[in-house]
């Protein structure tokens, strides 16, 4: 460190939790590439790390008085950052580059007013660079196109159309597989239930019956998600899509269902960030769909972007509005910006008139830009009707209309609870009995708690001897009756997080005779917090040697041993087996072989992504934060599909109503003169 005060500093501001050990390493590494390096530069990249960690991709210099109101910085900060607006284009360091100069190796980069680590530069440049050179690459249009869309999306009312706000009905399905069949890459962006998958089957469908009645082979078609649950779920629901796709057969069983985790895909190596596929190994492969887009992070689009075939098509489907990925960068977000206006130019418009009859002038703008051309946004929720609490409350979140968020709160609705002043106690009890508060008239169908699965484990345990094939059944039979309920939180840390209600949780069913054996130490997400039957656990990382992904889940048992005893093991549900509808069977894992995984009474919103439960309850904590956003509470509500009780003050739903999630980036600007 160059000076005293600045070490100093550095220490107040770990112990203030302003900066992590890890940002201010990053400024001493700094500091022995260059010991004359000027303070502020150091403090900056001090602050560029931590700013990489909340998701940003660089640092907008231009936005730094926002960022210190906002962030309410400290005096030497605030004295720090004029120096910083006074001398930056000053600046001679081997530390700092201009993007716009000669190429150097330096750790930083200046790119107009943002400053970025020189890897993630790299990332954007090259995700920017593959994006624009695949749409500017003229894609062979398949013959009889218009022929095919309209035996697929007729629009004779049998596929009802979807209206948007007062403007002509668009069939925007139609629209969305119009515009992905006609380049080498696509955006479909839609809310939960807007028919993302069930344009994306009929569009393989199409592209499938074209290609082989020109061709001798069928398309070589890949399906990945980020996601283990999320491409489970892909693969559910594409199973469900084909059995009424009108297709001939030979295009159909050449749609795969098999959905890969992108880790999976590329082929992920121990130890290493790099992938089995890049430029140098592509994929092989004709088409890539990737469902989730929302939670692929910069880095991960840039390998995906590597490993692909300069001739492939990528279709990215996801949901613009969700949170976006835990690491740095929003690329969906960032790809997404325009979807809502179309911002389609004059001759998409005439080409989407003649090709599926449809009129998008209404989205017709002068600075239509390339990407703008191959964004399509589905507008209707097939799966929450107009008196669908949950779809209202979803929509008015993700409008920021707080006064339509508390109407819809406070007004009865079958399937929307609001818990205004629940304590964590109150929490566990609600995790626990879920069904005190539902407000549906079938007994069968209430919304439940854990209590649920826990009973239901225990009433349906087969014999002893029974055998294997029973006991993985009933496996999981309780995996899918675990599913219906998840306790969702925005917080990792204190009483109204993750960790706090999973030990209370944990604690609460043990008192209530729920479930037996010890609890050690049950917090931190430890593999040594103590294993009993009906502990629920997520994978918190990869790990390739047991073929499980981050964020799966798994529930440990008491299975027979063989030997008249009986041991524990945790069930996962395995791979869906091509053709078959979800998991058809369960992976046993003993308890010692699982190093990295948490309990799961609670977990994340972001943890969540790419799942959905019946019902879903939502704990935001009393005191404002600025993860209490609008993005994490559309996350929260649209991950429940019957009911979703939702506990927060009102003040605090509406600060997050309110308060958007901001990740500063390039890739928008860069995409947007292309
Ligand atoms: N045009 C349509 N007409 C009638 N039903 C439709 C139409 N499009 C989709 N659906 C139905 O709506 C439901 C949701 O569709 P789909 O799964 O394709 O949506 P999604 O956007 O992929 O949902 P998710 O939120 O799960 O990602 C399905 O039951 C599907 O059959």
């Amino acid at each position: 460190m160059p000076t005293e005060s600045l070490a100093a500093m550095f220490e107040s501001d770990i112990a203030q939790h302003r900066l992590r050990p890890l940002d201010v390493a990053l400024a001493r590494f700094l500091a022995e590439r260059d010991n004359a390096a000027p303070a502020p530069l150091l403090w900056l990249g001090a602050l560029l790390s931590r700013q990489l960690a909340d998701g940003h991709l660089c640092l907008d210099i231009d936005a730094l008085d926002a960022l210190a109101d906002e962030q309410q910085w400290p005096f030497p900060w605030r004295t720090l950052l004029r120096r910083v607006q006074e001398d930056v284009g000053t600046w001679r360091s081997p530390l700092i580059a201009d993007a716009k100069g000669q190429p150097t190796a330096a750790p930083l980069v200046r790119d107009g007013s943002r400053l970025y680590l020189r890897r993630y530069w790299n990332h954007e440049c090259h995700v920017a660079a593959a994006i624009r050179e695949r749409l500017a690459r003229p894609h062979e249009l398949p013959l009889q196109l218009a022929d095919e869309l309209q035996r697929l999306f007729p629009s004779n009312g049998k596929n009802p159309v979807e209206a948007v706000h007062d403007t002509a009905p668009l069939h925007w399905q139609k629209i969305a597989c119009a515009l992905a069949a006609r380049s080498a890459f696509s955006v479909i962006t839609g809310g939960p239930g807007t028919g993302k998958t069930t344009t994306v089957v009929r569009l393989l469908g199409l592209l499938q019956t074209l290609h082989l009645r020109e061709h001798a082979r069928p398309l070589r078609i890949r399906l990945a998600a980020p996601t283990g649950k999320a491409a489970e779920r892909l693969s559910a629901s594409i199973v469900a899509q084909l059995t009424t796709l009108d297709v001939d057969t030979d295009a159909r069983t050449a749609i795969p269902t098999q959905v890969d985790t992108l880790h999976r895909l590329l082929g992920s190596r121990p130890d290493t960030r790099r992938f089995r596929h890049d430029r140098a190994n592509p994929l092989h492969l004709d088409v890539l769909v990737i469902d989730e887009a929302s939670m692929i992070d910069l880095e991960m689009m840039s390998a995906v972007l590597s490993a692909l075939p300069a001739t492939a098509r990528l279709i990215l489907l996801g949901d613009k509005d969700q949170l976006s990925s835990v690491e740095a960068g929003a690329v969906l977000g960032d790809l997404c910006r325009r979807a809502q206006g179309g911002h389609y130019d004059d001759a998409t418009a005439q080409w989407l008139k003649a090709t599926t009859g449809e009129d998008v002038s209404p989205f017709v703008t002068a600075d239509a830009n390339a990407l703008d051309q191959q964004v399509a946004m589905l507008r209707h929720s097939h799966r929450f009707d107009a008196g669908s609490g949950i779809g209202r409350l979803a929509a008015a979140v993700n409008m920021g209309d707080a006064s339509a968020v508390h109407a819809l709160l406070t007004t009865a609705t079958t399937d929307v609870i609001w818990e205004p002043s629940a304590t964590p106690s109150h929490l566990v009890d609600l995790a626990i009995d879920g069904r005190s508060h539902a407000q549906d008239d079938s007994s069968d169908a209430n919304a439940c708690g854990h209590r649920h699965y826990l009973e239901q484990l225990r009433r349906q345990r087969p014999t002893d001897d029974a055998g294997n094939d029973a006991h993985d059944a009933w496996a999981l039979d309780t995996l899918r009756a675990f599913n219906r309920f998840q306790l969702l939180c925005a917080l990792r840390r204190g009483p109204y997080g993750v960790e706090g209600l999973n030990r209370q949780i944990a604690e609460a069913l043990q008192a209530r005779g729920l479930i037996e054996g010890r609890l050690a130490g049950v917090g931190p997400g430890h593999a040594n917090e103590g294993w009993y039957e009906g502990r629920p656990v997520m994978v918190t990382r990869n790990d390739y040697s047991l073929g499980l992904s981050n964020g799966d889940v798994g529930i440990c048992l008491r299975f027979p041993d063989g030997e008249g005893g009986a041991r524990l093991a945790v069930a996962f549900p395995a791979s869906t087996t091509p053709g078959a509808r979800g998991s058809t069977h369960v992976r046993r894992i003993l308890p010692s072989r699982l190093n990295d995984v948490a309990t799961a009474y609670a977990m994340t919103v972001h943890k969540s992504q790419g799942s959905e439960f019946e019902h879903t309850l939502l704990a935001l904590p009393p005191d404002p934060g600025p993860l209490l956003t609008r993005e994490l509470l559309y996350t929260g509500i649209t991950r429940a599909r019957r009911w979703f009780t939702l506990a927060g003050s009102e003040e605090i739903i509406e600060l997050a109503t309110r308060q958007q999630t901001r990740r500063y980036s390039g890739l928008a600007e860069r995409l947007g003169g292309c």
